[in-house]
C-alpha cells in the first residue's frame, strides 16, 4: 500500500493538492466554500473527473491492493466522491480541474485521498477481506508444513522410463531403513508393496482409504498417497509416480506428500517429466535434490502392420488395451470366440483384489489364460508377463469429447511389454489399426525430457475451508467451495485441483439437514462415482441416516452365485463400489455410527470371490469354437456373433450392425441426424426424473441400461446438459 500512496505524489506539480486532512476538515466543517460549490456546479470537468475515477477499472484494480474487493468498491467509491463534494475547497477544485494535468495524473492524486478515506471509514471491511485473501493464499503451500520445513529432509528423484528399476531401488532404500512409508497412486500398488515387503520379512502395515491392516511389530507402512500420515516420522518415504503432481483431480495428494512428509529421505519415482517442477518446489523448501537416472532393462520395439486380420491374429502374451468397459468385453468375446484362447481382463472398476487375481492367472505359465484385455489401468502397478501391447485405439472418449491418448500414457502403457521379471526379453507395441501406428511410434520416440509436468495440484484442507467459510458467514458447502476457487490466489507453480466430483456431491447433499460443515466436507470428499445413480443414492442415504443420528447400516446380502454375464458382473462391480464407499466413510466417522465394519468387509470379500469365479466362466469359448468368422459391425467395426449364426437366422441383411450403432441409426432416423446422446451427469439426484422425462420425450434407451445414455432430439438438449457417457472403467484409489 505504501507504494500506491507514494505513487500518487508524482503528478500535477502545477497546482498543489490539498492533503487528506485538509479535505476532511473542510467536509467536517459543514461543506465546501461558496466558490467551491460554484465551481462544482459550473465545472463539467470536475464532475467528469469524479465520475471517471468512480468508474475506472484501473482504480478498481488498484483498490484490490488495499484489500477493497469488487463487492465493496462501488460503495466505497460512491461514498468517497460524496466526501469530496462535501470537502470541495477551491484548492481541491482547482487541482482536479487543472488543464495541465492528464486524467491519469488526476486519478493518481485522487487515489491517495481515496486510500486514506477507505482506511478511515471502511477499516473493518478491509481487514475482513484481507483475512479472507490470506486464508486462500495458495502461493506458498510449502509453508503449511512448518515441522517438515524444520526436519532437514533430502529428496532423491529416481527418474526413468517404465521397467527401468526406479521403484525397485526406492523400495530397497525404504526396506533397509529403520522406518519407512510407501505412498502409491492405487490401492492395488499399496497392496503389492505390502505383500512383497512382508514376504521378504520386512513387516509392513497397509493403509488405504478403505482398509487398515496392522501387522504387529511393523515399522513400515504401504499406503495410498491420499492417506500419507504427515504426523509420523520416518527414515525413508517413497512417493511413487511423482509426475501425478500434475493430475488435474488428484495432484494435491502428491503435493501434500512431497511437501509435508516427515522423512529424512524422500525418494520419489517417476518418468522424469516432473524433475523441473520438483527442483523448483525443493528450492522453495530449501531442500537438496539428488537425481538417479535409469534406462529400460529391455528394448521396446514398435511392430508395423497392426493386426492384419483383426483379433484373430493375437498371440499368447498379448495385452490388448481399450478404453471402455464395453470394448473390453467385446474384444474378450471376439478373441475367445475366434481363437479359442482364454482372456483375462483388468480395468479400474474391478476391485483391486480381482485385478490382481486376473494378473496372476495371466502370468501363470501353463494355463489356458494366455491373453489379457485391459484398460489404461494396466499402465500402473501390476507386474505382468506381457510380450506385446496392442492398442485397440489411440483415442479416448471422455464426456462429449474424443481425445487422443496422451503421449505419457501411451509410453507408460506400451512400456509394460517385455518387463524384466517376465520371460520376454524384448517388448513390442502395436495397434489394431495400421493407421494408428505412426502416432504410436511418434509417442514412443518422444523423449521424456520433452514432456514436462509444469504445475502441482492443490486442494484446501478442511481447516482452511472452515476459516474461509467462517469469515464469509456462508454455510452452503458448494457455495463456499465455489467462492474459495474464485478467490484463491495461486502462482505459476500451483493450480487448484478440479472439484467436479466434490461439487456434485455437495449438490446432492445440499438438502440434507443436520450435517456440520466438517461432516459435509467428509461426505463430499468420499471417492464415489456419483454418475452412477446407485452409488449416488447410497451416498445420499448414508448422509441422511448419519444426519438423523441413526446408525448407518447396510441392508445388503451377498449374492448367492457368481455372475454369469458381463451385465451381472457389472451389477457386482457397482455393489462393490457401494461397499467401498461405506468402508471409506466408516474409517472416518465413529465406529458406533458405522457399525459392523468387519461384516461389511466380509461381504466385500465374498463379492470379490464371486467376481473372480464369474470372470473365469464369463465368455468361455462357445460351442462354435475357434476359427468361426465373426460378423463385423458395418459402422464401428466391432465384432459380433458368428456369421453362420446370422445366416441360420435367415437375416435379410447382408451387413450387420451392433446394437449401439443400430440404436443410434434408429434415433437419427426418428429424431433427425442432429439427435444426440444425452447423459444427465449434472446431478445424480435427479437422474430418475430425467430418465422419466427423456422417455416421455421419446428418447431411445441404449441397450446397455447401465450406460445411462439416451439418444434424444436435439431440442431436448436444452433441458439437460448433453454429453456422451463412456462406460466407467474409472480410476480407483
Ligand atoms: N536390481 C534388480 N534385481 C532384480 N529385479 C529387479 C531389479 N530392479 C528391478 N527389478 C525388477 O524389474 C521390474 C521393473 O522394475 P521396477 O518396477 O522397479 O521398474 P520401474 O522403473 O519402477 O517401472 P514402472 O514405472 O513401470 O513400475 C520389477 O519386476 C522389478 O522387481
Amino acid at each position: 500500500m505504501q507504494k500506491i500512496l507514494s505513487s500518487a505524489t508524482h503528478a500535477a506539480e502545477a497546482v498543489a493538492w490539498p492533503t487528506f486532512d485538509e479535505v476532511a476538515a473542510a467536509a467536517e466543517a459543514g461543506g465546501a466554500s461558496s466558490k467551491g460549490r460554484k465551481q462544482r456546479a459550473e465545472s463539467r470537468k470536475l464532475e467528469d473527473s469524479l465520475a471517471a475515477f468512480q468508474n475506472s477499472p484501473t482504480v478498481r484494480d488498484q483498490a484490490l491492493a488495499l484489500y477493497i474487493n469488487a463487492q465493496i468498491f462501488a460503495e466505497v467509491a460512491a461514498a468517497f466522491v460524496d466526501f469530496l463534494r462535501r470537502g470541495m475547497t477551491p484548492a481541491l477544485a482547482d487541482a482536479i480541474t487543472q488543464p495541465s494535468a492528464s486524467q491519469a495524473q488526476i486519478q493518481n492524486n485522487l487515489f491517495e485521498l481515496f486510500a486514506n478515506f477507505a482506511l478511515q471509514n471502511y477499516g473493518k471491511e478491509i481487514a475482513l477481506y484481507r483475512e479472507i485473501v490470506h486464508t486462500v493464499d495458495l502461493t506458498k503451500p510449502h509453508l503449511w508444513y512448518p515441522t517438515a520445513r524444520a526436519f532437514g529432509r533430502r529428496i532423491v528423484y529416481h527418474a526413468g522410463p517404465t521397467n527401468s528399476g526406479k521403484t525397485f531401488n526406492a523400495l530397497q532404500a525404504m526396506s533397509q531403513a529403520g522406518t519407512g512409508v510407501y505412498c502409491g497412486p492405487l490401492r492395488l500398488l499399496a497392496m503389492e508393496v505390502y505383500d512383497s515387503l512382508n514376504a521378504q520379512g520386512t513387516l509392513c502395515n497397509l493403509l488405504t482409504g478403505q482398509e487398515k491392516r496392522e501387522v504387529p511389530g511393523a515399522r513400515h507402512t504401504a499406503c495410498t498417497v491420499e492417506m500419507a500420515n504427515l504426523n509420523e516420522e520416518y527414515d525413508v518415504a517413497v512417493i511413487d509416480e511423482i509426475q501425478l503432481l500434475g493430475d488435474e483431480s488428484r495432484g494435491w495428494a502428491w503435493t501434500r506428500a512431497l511437501q509435508g512428509l516427515l522423512a529424512k529421505e524422500i525418494h520419489i519415482c517417476g518418468d522424469g517429466s516432473a524433475l523441473g517442477l520438483v527442483r523448483s518446489m525443493a528450492k522453495q523448501m530449501h531442500e537438496p535434490v539428488e537425481v538417479h537416472n535409469y534406462n529400460r532393462f529391455t528394448p521396446l520395439e514398435v511392430q508395423e502392420g497392426g493386426l492384419a486380420r483383426g483379433y484373430q491374429d493375437v498371440q499368447p502374451g498379448d495385452c490388448i488395451v481399450a478404453f471402455s468397459r464395453r470394448d473390453i468385453y467385446d474384444i474378450k468375446h471376439t478373441i475367445e470366440a475366434t481363437t479359442g484362447q482364454r482372456v483375462c481382463v483388468v480395468y479400474g472398476a474391478l476391485p483391486p483384489e480381482t485385478r490382481r487375481q486376473q494378473a496372476r492367472l495371466f502370468n501363470e505359465p501353463g494355463n489356458e489364460y494366455t491373453l489379457l484385455v485391459a484398460s489404461d489401468a494396466v499402465g500402473m502397478g501390476l507386474n505382468l508377463n506381457i510380450r506385446r501391447v496392442v492398442f485397440h485405439t489411440l483415442h479416448k472418449t471422455e464426456g462429449a469429447q474424443r481425445r487422443a491418448v496422451p503421449v505419457t500414457q501411451i509410453k507408460q502403457i506400451a512400456g509394460r511389454a517385455g518387463r524384466r521379471s517376465s520371460e520376454f526379453k524384448v517388448g513390442y507395441a502395436t495397434c489394431l489399426n495400421q493407421g494408428d501406428i505412426p502416432q504410436l511410434a511418434a509417442a514412443l520416440e518422444t523423449p521424456l525430457a520433452d514432456l514436462s509436468t509444469t504445475a502441482a495440484g492443490l486442494f484446501p484442507e478442511f481447516g482452511t475451508l472452515e476459516a474461509f467459510a467462517g469469515q464469509l458467514l456462508m454455510d452452503e458447502f458448494g457455495a463456499i467451495l465455489g467462492k474459495f476457487a474464485e478467490d484463491a490466489r495461486l502462482e505459476g507453480t500451483y493450480f487448484l485441483c478440479k472439484q467436479d466430483s466434490v461439487m456434485r456431491a455437495a449438490r446432492l447433499l445440499s438438502r440434507v439437514e443436520g450435517l456440520s460443515l466438517q461432516d459435509r466436507f467428509l461426505f463430499c470428499m468420499a471417492p464415489a462415482n456419483l454418475r452412477d445413480p446407485r452409488v449416488a443414492s447410497a451416498l445420499l442415504h448414508f448422509a441422511t441416516r448419519y444426519a438423523a443420528r441413526e446408525a448407518v447400516t447396510l441392508d445388503m446380502h451377498a449374492p448367492m452365485a457368481a455372475p454369469k454375464s458381463s451385465d451381472g458382473l457389472m451389477e457386482m462391480e457397482l455393489t462393490h463400489q457401494v461397499l467401498s464407499l461405506w468402508l471409506w466413510l466408516s474409517h472416518r466417522f465413529q465406529k458406533n455410527v458405522f457399525p459392523e465394519q468387519a461384516t461389511v468387509q466380509g461381504l466385500a470379500t465374498k463379492l470379490i470371490d464371486l467376481m473372480d469365479e464369474g470372470l473365469q466362466g464369463l465368455c468361455a469359448p462357445r460351442a462354435f469354437g475357434s476359427g468361426s468368422t465373426l460378423a463385423m459391425c458395418s459402422k464401428c467395426r466391432k465384432a459380433g456373433p458368428p456369421l453362420e449364426d446370422l445366416q441360420t437366422q435367415n437375416s435379410p441383411h447382408k451387413t450387420w450392425m451392433c446394437p449401439t450403432c443400430r440404436t443410434a441409426a434408429r434415433a437419427a432416423h426418428k429424431h433427425g441426424p442432429e439427435s444426440i446422446l444425452l447423459e444427465p451427469d449434472e446431478n445424480a439426484a435427479n437422474y430418475l426424473q430425467l430418465w422419466t422425462l427423456a422417455r416421455r420425450h421419446g428418447a431411445d434407451l441404449l441397450s446397455d441400461k447401465h450406460e445411462a445414455a439416451w439418444w434424444v432430439p436435439r431440442d431436448y438438449a436444452g433441458e439437460a446438459r448433453a454429453q456422451r457417457r463412456t462406460a466407467s472403467v474409472g480410476a480407483e484409489r
